[in-house]
């Protein structure tokens, strides 16, 4: 079983999988007059393929246990996937480089800071969301359409904080 030691979430690090959202570490302009900070075009969204078009989602999860033990990763190949936390929940990230196959040694474990959101790139492998210490609630951007949005890889794999 491979294992792993989750490492703080940085933009830099995460750079090869996708986005790291962050008003924090973001440019922004006034907008509504003054009263109002847009943080602009944090995340790339990816829709592709047959009837693509963006969904907007909530997900309220229960948090995972730590170590986390993992038996797959997955995919969408065809739309990236952003997760930003509603309440300044932590979360769990462990991702892997787009491809078919996953190289245990390319595999990454982050762990966020609350304040943290991701968006993975369209065909990104990562864990399902796993969301740390009480139930959290995500805003979630990710593609609909037609055609198999998700595949699973194999891979045991244990996390640790
Ligand atoms: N299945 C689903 O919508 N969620 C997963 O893709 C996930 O990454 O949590
Ligand atoms: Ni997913």
């Amino acid at each position: 079983m491979l294992e792993l030691k989750a490492e703080p979430l940085t933009a830099e690090a995460f750079a090869p999988f996708g986005d790291v959202i962050d008003a924090r570490a973001s440019e922004w302009f006034p907008i509504n007059a003054g009263r109002t900070r847009r943080y602009h075009d944090l995340a790339r969204v990816e829709t592709l393929g047959e009837e693509a078009r963006t969904l907007i989602s909530i997900f309220v999860s229960q948090p995972v246990a730590i170590p986390l033990d993992l038996d797959f990763l997955e995919r969408h190949r065809l739309g990236s996937q952003a997760f930003m936390p509603l309440h300044e929940e932590r979360f769990v990230v462990v991702v892997a480089p787009p491809g078919d196959e996953i190289d245990p040694a390319e595999v990454r474990a982050f762990v966020t800071d609350g304040r943290q959101g991701v968006n993975y790139r369209a065909g990104t492998w990562h864990a399902i969301q796993s969301v740390l210490e009480r139930e959290g609630e995500f805003l979630v951007v990710d593609r609909g359409g037609e055609g198999s949005n998700c595949d699973e890889h194999p891979l045991a794999l244990r996390v640790t904080l």
